[in-house]
């Protein structure tokens, strides 16, 4: 072994998409995509309006089902596995939607509980119990457990829906646009708490986003969706050198621009 495969060590793959095709009647979503998500990391999915993201988070996490290609996540093909067996691998995942998705007539803690009772089998004291645990996680105070979801603010329901996506101890957290929708201050503290828990906890998050702040400040990776595949998948600053008039565009343009030199100050 050389110093260098010592310095750095291999990566270990858990989503691993190939030759993925997705068509909606006469639409091609995907043609032939491929992708890699490695343990640990903190992956940005970015791409025009309709590029697919949404729809390739759906694939990865069972709700859509592609015309080919594969899907291996822990090293076992989702679309070839028996129910049963696909449904303990989804168990290791967790999913916040962009609308957050709590139900309305339960109360906060009653919405994070209802995953441990249902799918871990807690008694409901318990599940009461390890809820209020899991709103700590996310950054939320004890009594916001007892509201329901109409009385609180955007940023608390996100992360209210974090606290439910934290439920079941997940492996790999799915995000789709977990900042759209919060002020600047709030998308900034949502997105360093993510960095936080992925730093305490070991996930490996999926993330869906158009923010070009979240992106700088949490992602090691950032893989671009453009002509039905991933274009590039790579670091931020490498991904923005890409010849590509979107990449172009979006990381060099005005927004972009801000985003890179506020990522660069921050580092200084
Ligand atoms: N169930 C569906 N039936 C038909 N078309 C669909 C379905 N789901 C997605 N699409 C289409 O697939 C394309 C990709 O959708 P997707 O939601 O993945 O885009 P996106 O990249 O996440 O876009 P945005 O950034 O605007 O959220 C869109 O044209 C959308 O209309």
């Amino acid at each position: 072994m050389n110093a260098q495969t010592q310095a750095v060590p291999a990566r270990e793959t858990v989503i691993e998409v190939r030759g993925l095709i997705n068509r909606f009647g006469s639409q091609t979503v995907h043609e032939n995509l491929d992708l890699d998500v490695y343990r640990g990391e903190i992956i940005g999915i970015v791409g025009g309006s309709g590029t697919g993201k949404s729809v390739l988070l759906r694939t990865i996490i069972g709700l859509v089902r592609p015309i080919a290609g594969e899907v291996r996540v822990f090293g076992e093909n989702l679309l070839s596995l028996p129910a049963e067996r696909r449904s303990q691998v989804e168990r290791r995942f967790g999913v916040l939607f962009q609308s957050g998705a709590l139900f309305s007539s339960l109360t906060v803690a009653e919405n994070i509980a209802l995953p441990l009772i249902e799918h871990a089998g807690l008694p409901r004291i318990d599940a009461t119990r390890l809820a209020g645990v899991k709103l700590a996680l996310a950054g939320l105070p004890v009594d916001a457990g007892r509201k329901y979801p109409s009385e609180l603010s955007g940023g608390m329901i996100k992360r209210a829906a974090l606290a439910r996506a934290l439920a079941l101890d997940p492996e790999i957290l799915f995000l789709d646009e977990p900042t759209a929708g919060l002020d600047p201050i709030s998308a900034a503290a949502f997105d360093s708490l993510l960095v936080t828990l992925r730093n305490a906890l070991g996930l490996t998050v999926f993330l869906v986003t158009h923010d070009l702040d979240t992106l700088y400040s949490t992602c090691d990776r950032v893989a671009v969706l453009s002509q039905k595949r991933v274009l590039a998948a790579a670091p931020i600053d490498e991904v923005a050198r890409t010849d590509d008039p979107w990449v172009q565009a979006y990381f060099n343009g005005p927004r972009g621009r801000a985003a890179t030199f506020a990522a660069h100050k921050g580092k200084d």
